[in-house]
Order: C-alpha cells, then structure tokens, then sequence
C-alpha cells in the first residue's frame, strides 16, 4: 500500500522552476560555448575550462547547494548530476583542443551534443515525475489528495475481493473546527490541519494511508486489520489528538478532538457503500456529542 503521507510540495513546485532555469541557463551556455569554437573573435569564458566548472554555472551553484532534500534522494537527480558533469568535462576537453588548436574531431563533437541533449531530457523527466507527485498529494497537509483516493481505494477493494484480506476505512472529522478558524484565524486552523496529519502519522502504521476528503476531514485507509482491531487503533488516535495540544507559530496553543466513524471493506459491498457507511458512522460519531468513535455494524 502507498506511504502515510507524501512530503508537502511547496519544496517541488519550486524545484520545478529551477529546474526551468537550468535548461535555460544551458541553452544560453550552448550557445556561447559555440560561439566561442566557431567566431575567429570571440573567446572562451576562462569558467568554462576550469576542472570544476560543472560546480561553478547557475545549475552548478544550485544542483550542489543541498537546498533541495526532497530531490537529493531521487536517483534520476543524481542521474543529472552525473551528466551535468560529464557534459562539462566534455565541454572543457574540446574547449582546450580548440586553445592548443588541435583538430576536434567529430566523435568528440557528437559525444558532447548527446550529453547536453540527454542532459536536457533528463531535467524534462524529473520535471514529469514531480508533476506527478504534486498532483496526487494535498499541498497543505502532504495527506493524499481525494483524485488519487478513489484508485488507491479501488486497488485495495480489489486485493479483499481476490485474497479474502480484510481492510478498514475510517473517516476522521476536526470537531468544532470552525471556532479553530474564528479564534486563531485561518492559518492557525492550516497549522492544525497539519498537525492532525502528523498525529495520524505517529499513530497509525507505515502502510496505512490518509487521504484529504474535505476540508476538516480525512479518510484513513487500514489495510490488513480485523474489524475488532481497528477500534484501539483509532482510539490510541483519538486520544493523542485530545491529549496532546497544537502550538501554533503566533505562539497560541490550540487543545481540538476529533470525531471518527470506522467502516469495513467485503466484497459483498462495493466501495463507495463502504464510503457511505464510514460516513453515517462519523455522523453519528457527532450526534453522540464528538470526540469518539462509532463503527458501522452491517
Ligand atoms: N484553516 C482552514 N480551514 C478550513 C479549510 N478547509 C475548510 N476549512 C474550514 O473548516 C470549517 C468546517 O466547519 P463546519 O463544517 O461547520 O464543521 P465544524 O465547525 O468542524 O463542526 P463539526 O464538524 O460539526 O464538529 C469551516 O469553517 C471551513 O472554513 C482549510 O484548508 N483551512
């Protein structure tokens, strides 16, 4: 089943666009690099012949700044350093050739234009995989977001029906969230909102998932877990909420409790009575006065 929850995006969204800077800033590079070995007058930037230019450009400077944690762990930009590098050895080689007036041989010229332009493919490919975790992941919290909720659910629908598993799902709902918003402004609700996930995250197990349903509400998915069990799971998940107190950035403390209504998955039911029943389950959750638990019994 997929992780918890994804690292929020604010970090990607922007790494796309020094990813977009990148490609520039070496098309820009390119272009004087063949100025330089084609125009009699124009001459090399002396950066460019250093051993080390490849850390010395704009992508350089920023691919080696270690701003960038969610990146550094991804193979495919280690894979782009790598060619970055290389491609500015290449560069350098010819660019000494060109100095001594040796002959540049055609298989260094290709070999070096394939390097940039496998250099320009990859930055494209990054690019697709972060637009494609942006997409599934709610920017607030790093919960899943509800697009990417009804595949996920459906897959693990799917492996209760073939393998006979069982698998719960709860919704959880902020009680009295409102008065969070009218007492500490929108941003310090963001900031609960946030916190809720990091006390699913501290309570729940690494293969369950949480999902952003609404605007207060979470839908959790518990693989592998028998209906009496899910209970204390989500218990021990209710009390950390009440017991353990928000400290909002304006310095406030906020105490919030949550509501949950727990609904199990058999193939007898399709998904989305499932869905339903967890969310009649929560509503009752509510009407017995909040902060519990209450599971749909069928
Ligand atoms: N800060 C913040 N507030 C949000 C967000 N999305 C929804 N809300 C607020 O969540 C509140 C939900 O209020 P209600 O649906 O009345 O529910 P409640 O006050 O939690 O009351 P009960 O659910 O009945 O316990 C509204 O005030 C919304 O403006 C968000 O992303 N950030």
């Amino acid at each position: 089943m997929i992780p918890l929850v994804q690292p929020t995006s604010s970090g990607l969204l922007q790494a796309l666009e020094d990813l977009d800077k990148g490609i520039v800033s070496h098309t820009n590079w390119l272009k004087m690099l063949h100025r330089a070995l084609i125009c009699d007058d124009e001459k090399a930037d002396e950066k460019d012949i250093q051993p080390n230019a490849h850390c010395n450009c704009n992508f350089g400077q920023w691919y080696y700044s270690g701003k960038h944690p969610e990146l550094d762990e991804m193979e495919i930009f280690a894979e782009i350093g790598r060619q970055h590098q290389a491609m500015h050895d290449n560069a350098r080689e010819i660019l000494l050739k060109s100095d001594r007036e040796e002959p540049i041989v055609f298989e260094d010229y290709d070999s070096f234009i394939s390097l940039a332009i496998d250099f320009k493919l990859e930055i494209r490919k990054l690019q697709q995989q972060i637009i494609d975790q942006v997409c599934v992941v709610d920017h607030l919290t790093g919960a899943w977001n509800r697009q990417s909720m009804t595949s996920r659910l459906t897959q693990e629908y799917e492996r209760v029906v073939r393998s006979g598993n069982s698998c719960s799902i709860c919704m959880l709902d902020i009680d009295h969230f409102k008065q969070v918003n009218d007492t500490h402004g929108h941003a310090g609700g963001d900031q609960v909102l946030k916190g809720i996930i990091d006390r699913c995250v501290k309570e729940l197990r690494a293969y369950d998932s949480i999902f952003r349903y609404g605007g207060e509400e979470f839908l959790l998915c518990l693989p592998d877990i028998n209906p009496a069990a899910a209970h204390p799971l989500i218990e021990r998940l209710r009390i950390t909420i009440e017991e353990s107190p928000f400290e909002l950035n304006n310095g406030n403390s906020v105490k919030v409790t949550a509501s949950f209504g727990i609904a199990h998955i058999t193939p007898e039911k399709t998904l989305e009575d499932v869905i339903v029943e967890a969310d009649h389950a929560l509503l009752y959750a509510k009407s017995q006065g909040r902060n519990c638990i209450c599971t749909w019994n069928t």
